[in-house]
């Protein structure tokens, strides 16, 4: 989304105004020192006040002199301190103060954690005025337990809400501490109060210990023996015990056996509870806690009031839903048995089953009979039927018969909205779900994008492409949120994807300097699909860092909290990268385009990038064999020639098909025979518009800038040719104190080679020594302020 964009420019700008206050290893050890030792005089003061104060007012009241003597441990100002601490300020919670000049000294020592210390801060402060204000409550105005604030603030208070309303103000202090330091919540207390019950039930049958001695005169001499062998559940259940003392022979020893399970049980369930809460690592009880508190991050809350498209955007078709020739079926049946009687083929049975636009017809033949030779008859069932697109499935796999397909007369239309609105496709739990048809048996065919992983779509001029990539993307479009889902789409024929422009900034990605999202122009092609590569890279590394092995799972954890956004991290969104007309690419771009989409295609299925690819021609040098390799997921719609249909399908069939929208399907092994849904350019239309019409992002989903080679300039040491970006990389390189190359590429999302550039260029500029092998750059420039300072002076 957008928000990437901001934040790889922003940040760094503010950091440059910040002071830094960063004190040398030396000036560390004697400030910390100084405050350890304040905090320790401080503390020797406080109590020395306890016993000295009194003795000391007369002295703390006139001005001080050299000649005057106190008897406070630590002399007259100590007793000045220790007056104005605890008479005059928080009493007993003075020592707070002391605890946290300590405390201060230890973390400038140590070189722990700022932010912690300024947490310890504001709560001792917090908890000072607090517990001041609680010994004031029952203390008087002489009294230093609660100092002169404790007793002011409590005046005041009771004044105007009495005695009672300060004691709940006071409880109400004390639980919204616990509740925001310590997260208790209604559960947990309720846990301690479940606890300390079964605490006394346990102490309460204990004692039951005593009891039995007196029982045990009354026992029976089975119960006896019984008692003995089962001496702990006796001890501990009381109804068992009652029961242990009927003289009832047989049933006495079963009730004994079940007491003692269900205590058992009950403690065994308890250690399971501890056992997980100890196994959860630290960064695990953050992210539930976050979890706990947030709830699970939410991609959608940007536009969280986006709506789908409804289905009303998408038109009903009247020919729809299959009429049942039967004159048709009975003439097309009897037409095969004779052809193939014709030929000495005998059918044991047939079985017909009625598609949206053709029919197949099952025939099981007689026993010794060859399928080679049904198979060769191909053309002489489509001459005696007279229909075109006949195709023999000899056999069906899995099934045993021989398949007929026989176009129908009348075809129906499989409409978008049928699809759509289909069980399959509504409840369906893909990750890129696509409805692309309907199968021969009329159910809807549905499939997942994200399993395929990438596409190749081929077909004649006119037999329905545009229309399958239209179905495609309206598929998603009615089950993807923006966030979830973007696409680059390339359209060399500039007329077939305009639509999807009104929906830039809600679904499409872009380079980042580009201004129309939908891309013609070949040049932008390539250098979008470098910059996909860019993006493919940076992505392997967010999911290194975060442990995952696809997007789903980065998605997954990220949701859950457990990866830090500040760490880069961020929600992904699948991408979908469209290209119609491929041929048109190939014969312009050549390899330029071939070696980053065979790259894209074998390594982008993990992290979320999808391709689908385009042509009308589909020959062996548009669609080479790196490229073939890569998209085991193909359809064909109608080619003019069998070699056409065996680039695509490895196989014949597409060369038969009828076209309009009458398509094969393959994903490696079974060929499916589809009628690819059918969705017209108004609905399209209507759906970019409804879409287009909702508010979206502030600009398109940028990807990662990529500079071609030739773009490069050599002049490194020329201010005016220094890349945009310079001042970005400096910040960054100054402030991570780490002159790497890679540390460029992944805070400001660029190239190895506009990275190596930068770099180059901050070595000119004195900013990184120069180039010491395998290690790091080393750092010439301390901080931000002397970064300011550097380039100021070079101007
Ligand atoms: N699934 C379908 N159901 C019904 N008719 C269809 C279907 N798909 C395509 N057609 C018909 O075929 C025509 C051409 O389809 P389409 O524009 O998709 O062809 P194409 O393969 O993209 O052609 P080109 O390569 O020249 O752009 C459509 O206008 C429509 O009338």
């Amino acid at each position: 989304m957008a928000k990437r964009s901001t934040k790889t420019k922003k940040p760094p700008k503010q950091k440059i105004k910040k002071p830094s206050f960063k004190l040398s290893n030396q000036q560390k050890l004697v400030f910390g020192t100084l405050l350890v030792i304040c905090g320790v005089w401080l503390c020797i003061a406080l109590v020395s006040y306890f016993f000295t104060g009194e003795a000391d007012q007369s002295i703390i009241n006139t001005f001080p002199s050299r000649t005057s003597k106190t008897q406070n441990w630590v002399s007259q100002f100590g007793a000045w301190v220790g007056e104005f601490f605890i008479q005059r300020g928080f009493g007993v919670a003075s020592f707070i103060y002391s605890g946290l000049i300590f405390l201060s000294g230890i973390y400038v020592l140590m070189n722990l954690n700022k932010a912690k210390l300024r947490k310890h801060w504001f709560w001792g402060i917090l908890i000072s005025v607090w517990l001041s204000v609680l010994f004031g409550f029952f203390g008087n105005k002489t009294d230093i337990l609660g100092g002169t604030i404790g007793f002011e603030v409590n005046a005041f208070l009771q004044d105007y809400i009495g005695k009672i309303g300060t004691s709940l103000l006071l409880l109400l202090g004390l639980i919204t501490y616990l509740a925001i330091r310590f997260r208790v919540t209604f559960e947990s207390l309720a846990s301690i109060f479940k606890s300390a019950k079964k605490d006394i039930k346990n102490e309460i049958s204990d004692l039951k210990d005593d009891l039995i001695i007196p029982l045990d005169n009354n026992l029976s001499e089975e119960a006896e023996a019984i008692k003995s062998a089962y001496e702990i559940p006796l001890q501990n259940d009381e109804s068992t015990l009652k029961k242990e003392t009927n003289p009832v022979k047989e049933t006495a020893p079963l009730e004994v056996k079940v007491a003692p399970k269900e205590e058992e049980e009950e403690i065994d369930l308890e250690m399971k509870v501890e056992k997980v809460a100890e196994e959860l690592s630290e960064t695990n009880n953050l992210a539930n806690k976050l979890v706990e508190d947030f709830g699970q991050f939410d991609p959608t809350l940007e536009l969280a009031k986006y709506q789908f498209p409804p289905l009303d955007l998408l038109k009903k078709y009247d020919s729809e839903g299959i009429t049942i020739n039967q004159e048709e079926l009975e003439e097309n049946k009897n037409k095969i048995v004779e052809t193939l009687s014709n030929y000495k083929i005998g059918i044991a049975s047939i079985k017909a089953t009625i598609g949206p636009t053709v029919t197949l017809y099952e025939i099981v033949p007689e026993a010794g009979i060859r399928i080679s030779k049904i198979k060769n008859l191909e053309d002489d069932i489509a001459l005696s039927l007279s229909a075109l697109g006949i195709r023999i499935i000899a056999p069906i796999p899995g099934k045993g018969t021989i398949g007929i397909e026989v176009p129908n007369k009348n075809s129906t239309i499989v409409s978008m909205r049928s699809v759509i609105a289909s069980k399959k496709f509504q409840t369906s739990d893909m990750q890129l779900p696509i409805a692309l048809g309907k199968t021969i048996s009329n159910e809807t065919f549905v499939v997942d994008l994200a399993k395929m992983p990438h596409l190749l779509m081929a077909g004649a001029t006119g037999q329905g492409k545009s229309v399958g990539l239209n179905a495609v993307l309206t598929s998603l479009l009615y089950k993807k949120h923006p966030a979830e889902v973007k696409f680059i789409l390339v359209d060399p024929k500039k007329v077939e994807l305009t639509l999807f422009n009104k929906i830039e900034r809600h679904y499409l990605a872009k380079l980042p300097d580009s201004e129309d999202a939908i891309i013609t122009d070949n040049t932008k092609v390539i250098n979008t699909l470098n910059s996909l590569c860019i993006e493919m890279d940076n992505r392997y590394e967010l999911l290194k860092n975060a442990m995952c092995r696809n997007i789903a799972e980065y998605n997954v954890k990220f949701k859950n909290r457990k990866l830090n956004p500040n760490d880069g991290h961020q929600f992904l969104p699948y991408i979908v990268l469209v290209v119609d007309e491929f041929a048109d690419l190939i014969m312009t771009a050549g390899k330029e385009v071939e070696t980053p989409i065979a790259r894209l295609a074998q390594l982008a299925r993990a992290i979320g990038i999808h391709l689908i690819i385009a042509t009308q021609r589909p020959s062996v040098n548009v669609i080479t064999g790196i490229i073939k390799a890569n998209f085991p997921a193909r359809i064909a719609f109608r080619v003019t020639s069998k070699i056409d249909s065996r680039t695509i399908l490895d196989g014949s069939g597409a060369d038969q098909l009828i076209g309009r929208g009458d398509m094969l399907f393959t994903q490696g092994n079974d060929v499916i025979r589809v009628q690819c849904a059918f969705v017209d350019t108004p609905e399209v239309e209507k759906i970019t518009d409804y879409i287009g019409s909702q508010k979206a992002y502030p600009d398109a989903y940028l990807l990662p800038e990529y500079v071609g080679e030739e773009s490069g300039t050599g002049l490194d040491i020329d201010i005016s040719d220094r890349d945009k970006l310079f001042k970005d990389a400096a910040v960054v390189i100054v402030t991570a104190q780490q002159g790497s190359a890679s540390l460029l590429q992944r805070k400001l999302k660029l190239g190895y080679n506009r990275a190596g550039r930068l770099i180059d260029q901050l070595e000119a500029a004195g900013i990184v020594g120069p180039f010491e092998g395998s290690k790091a750059r080393q750092v010439l420039i301390t901080d931000l302020t002397a970064l300011d300072q550097h380039l100021e002076n070079e101007i």
